[in-house]
């Protein structure tokens, strides 16, 4: 068994995320291992996101057809069979927080999460809805994804090319462990996939005997492919006889072990990244905040005087600073456009109004707390 508890001893199940073209066995895959899982004391939780599934040969847990119609999705939006169904998982992800809860309540009890997905690969792959449930699940339990392949089917180095191809974008997409499952093995052994996939001249010798315009630029792409290798582990498996599922199980452990050395501390690096990043914008936002502050301040003492039919005069300016007016202007006021008015009011002959204006400023001093008004004078004083 793999190491799925956290250091708090919470158990955190594994979560397998079953991902493949239509007919490459996806849903007889979930089938088989459920199915095995069983046999072993160890049946897992399983979640359907396939709202257009006729029937599943195994019971779900929670399934997106309990909650959304997607035949009704598809007559009410007016949308196609594609578009149903992008949608009804759209539906479906708004409420993925209350699945989360109804999982949490379970994982102590559970050993597997399974997650069958729609047979339209690219509507979970490409979707944001795909990316926010795959993302939301390996926030908190070891997520991977089973990409499952039709082995007769990729035999020929074009199609394995291909199908490697579109796994690798998915790796980088989603970041999460990978594990890739040939499955059929009955019909085709998966033998070969693994050599072309270790052994570099031999997939090239396979590609020499393909005459198609299409050899080279494999032939180029192969050599990328090769560093992508290496971060998957490999697979054979027959959802029909059952054969390979305990080698699956083991992959699914190391798959575990690789959630908790590469992926949550990665995780945890961009979480810590994000929160500070957060802090900072709020504290740019409050230095913000407070210069505003400042300056409304000024302002509002501007219309105080004048809202009372005074002389729109600036604030509390003491006779000391009132005298030195004359000698250093552009010092005290710099470009503080009010400054120019007060000066040429009070040359004429307003000295009555400025009374007026100082015993008002006195009364609202008394009234004011010992905070506020130092608040004040440090946002009114000229400096
Ligand atoms: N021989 C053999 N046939 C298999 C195996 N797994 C699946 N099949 C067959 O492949 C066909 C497709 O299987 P499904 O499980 O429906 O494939 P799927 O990927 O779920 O297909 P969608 O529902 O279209 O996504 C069925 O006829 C299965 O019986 C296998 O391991 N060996």
């Amino acid at each position: 068994m793999s190491d799925n508890t956290t250091t708090a001893g919470e158990k955190r199940p594994p979560v397998i995320l079953c991902i493949g073209m239509a007919g490459s066995g996806k849903t007889t895959f979930m089938q088989r291992l459920n199915a095995h899982l069983h046999t072993k004391k160890q049946p897992p939780y399983i979640l359907n996101l396939d709202p257009a599934v006729a029937a599943l040969p195994f019971s779900a847990n929670i399934d997106i057809r309990d909650t959304v119609n997607y035949k009704e999705v598809m007559k009410q939006y007016n949308l196609g069979p594609n578009g149903g169904i992008l949608t009804a998982l759209n539906l479906f992800t708004t409420k993925f927080d209350q699945v989360l809860g109804f999982i949490d309540k379970r994982a102590p009890s559970l050993d597997y999460i399974l997650v069958d997905t729609p047979g339209q690969i690219e509507i979970f792959t490409w979707s944001a809805s795909g990316s926010i449930i795959t993302d939301t699940l390996a926030a908190t339990y070891p997520t991977m994804i089973a990409y499952i392949i039709d082995t007769p089917r990729t035999a020929a180095p074009a199609t394995f090319m291909s199908n490697m191809l579109y796994a690798c974008s998915i790796l980088y997409k989603t970041k999460v462990p990978f594990i890739l499952v040939f499955n059929k093995t009955d019909v085709k052994p998966h033998d070969f996939a693994v050599e072309w996939m270790t052994d570099f001249e031999s997939f090239q010798e396979a590609l020499q005997k393909d005459k198609t315009y299409m050899s080279s630029l494999m032939n180029s792409m192969s050599l990328v492919l090769d560093e992508f290798y290496s971060h998957l582990k490999v697979v054979g498996v027959s959802a029909v006889t059952g054969a390979g599922m305990d080698d699956f199980l083991k992959a699914v452990d190391e798959a575990v072990v690789e959630y908790n050395q590469e992926y949550k501390p990665e995780l945890e690096r961009v979480l810590e990244e994000r929160r500070k990043k957060k802090e900072a914008d709020k504290e740019e936002q409050m230095a913000r905040l407070m210069k505003d502050m400042a300056m409304e301040e000024k302002g509002k003492e501007v219309k105080f005087g004048a809202s009372k039919g005074k002389t729109p005069l600036r604030g509390n300016v003491d006779e000391d600073e009132e005298e030195d007016e004359d000698d250093d202007d552009d010092d005290d006021y710099g470009e503080f456009e009010r400054r120019p008015r007060y000066r040429r009011e009070v040359d004429s002959d307003e000295e009555g109004d400025l009374e007026a204006y100082k015993a008002d400023m006195e009364e609202r001093r008394a009234r004011s707390e010992e905070e506020s008004l130092k608040r004040f004078i440090s946002g009114q004083r000229l400096e």
